[in-house]
């Protein structure tokens, strides 16, 4: 109720914002176009119906969106304008810092990473994992478009919320990559990112999976994002492209060489970017063999498929109330095209594969533990070879 009350009539004022700030560019290379702003602004006023309150609410959710983006696309010729686009670069910029001091380490990393023994490896990983977490916090459409808070120092933040972590199968994701790497007979491991938002999040994604192939865990990285503007701030072909470029062209030495060495990557393609309508839909992903067996095939051939975010953590799952104890498993309802991971941090209320008591607990002293972000899961789910 609050999420359809209060914050998507502030992303729709928010998107009408952009297209006014624009206006004047948008005028001097096609004269007036004003369409995409007043059917922005009847959607505004059809918000109030009560058919947005009764609907499900994911399908509300993703019905907004792709509304928000029909008013775009019956706006020739600024169809390809991106209204959260502002947001989003926004978003980036704010967090100049802390990613200085991540690619930093990273590569620092990388430079000694042949050295390092299974165990160092492992606590490594543990602490890119989590980083990728928490970067999780960082979205755009719980908090109705202002640019959430960054880490000051992305490696502090670890130890300090670690103890917010309510689900932790780090060790089972390790097992995937370590007990391939050992088999010999593997020739090569992919891993696929389900990814969410652009900005600071993606770039730990990309820190993350700079490390898998720094690190011989995987050998080729699929990056999953959105065809059209998403929830705010997802991340699009655009975004990622964006912030590979702001990185190459940045003053500093080790961001530009980050950005060099991962536009590399996509050329010779150990990473690659992948994008269907389906992550814009609003399915249940146990949907997917059925309404879309192509990136369902797609993902079989994967070792590893993880999951960034609350929304993808949603549609795993059905965005259905489940008793907090029911094994994961069972709540990805027939979902599994290979072994799988959601890192999310908790922003809906919907959590599977806690232990008895675990969530009553929190929720005596926090009622609104499961609407902030503040907690964050590593939930995994396949074999582990
Ligand atoms: O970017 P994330 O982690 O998917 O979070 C987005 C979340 O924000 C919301 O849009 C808040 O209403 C949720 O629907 C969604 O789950
Ligand atoms: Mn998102």
């Amino acid at each position: 109720y609050i999420s359809m009350k209060e914050r998507t009539p502030e992303i729709i004022k928010k998107a009408m914002a952009s297209l006014d700030e624009h206006q004047s560019n948008f005028t001097k290379l096609h004269g007036q176009v004003k369409k995409a702003y007043s059917l922005l602004n009847d959607l505004l006023q059809q918000l109030k119906s009560d058919d947005w309150f009764q609907a499900p609410w994911l399908y509300a959710e993703c019905y907004m969106y792709r509304r928000i983006h029909e008013a775009l696309m019956l706006s020739s010729p600024i169809s390809d304008f991106d209204v959260f686009k502002d947001l989003k670069c926004q978003s980036f910029l704010d967090s100049q810092e802390p990613i200085i001091i991540l690619c930093n380490y990273l590569q620092e990393l990388k430079r000694k990473i042949e050295t390092l023994s299974e165990n160092k490896l492992q606590e490594e990983f543990f602490k890119l994992l989590q980083i990728s977490l928490w970067g999780n916090k960082c979205d755009l459409s719980l908090s109705g478009g202002r640019s959430s808070a960054q880490f000051a120092t992305p490696m502090a933040v670890v130890a300090e919320l670690e103890s917010f972590i309510l689900v932790n199968h780090m060790d089972s994701i390790w097992s995937v990559l370590i007990m391939r790497k050992k088999n010999q007979e593997n020739i090569s491991t992919r891993v696929d990112f389900i990814l969410d938002n652009s900005g600071f999040e993606l770039y730990t994604d990309l820190v993350l999976a700079d490390f898998l192939l720094s690190a011989n865990l995987a050998s080729e990285i699929y990056f999953h994002g959105k065809s059209i503007p998403w929830f705010v701030s997802d991340t699009s072909e655009k975004d990622l492209m964006w912030l590979i470029y702001q990185l190459k062209t940045a003053h500093t030495n080790c961001m530009s060489r980050c950005g060099s060495i991962w536009e590399e990557f996509f050329l010779n393609h150990k990473w690659n970017y992948r994008d269907n309508m389906f992550w814009t839909l609003p399915h249940e992903y146990s949907a997917m063999s059925q309404v879309a067996p192509d990136l369902y095939a797609d993902l079989q051939k994967s070792n590893l498929i993880i999951f960034k975010g609350d929304l993808n953590y949603r549609k795993l799952l059905g965005d259905r109330k489940w008793t907090f104890t029911v094994p994961f498993h069972e709540a990805l309802n027939g979902f599994h095209p290979a072994p799988l991971c959601s890192i999310r941090t908790i922003k809906a209320e919907i959590q599977v594969g806690l232990e008895p008591g675990q969530g009553e607990r929190i929720a005596i002293s926090e009622p609104t533990w499961m609407n902030t972000g503040k907690y964050g899961i590593f939930q995994f789910d396949g074999p582990l070879s």
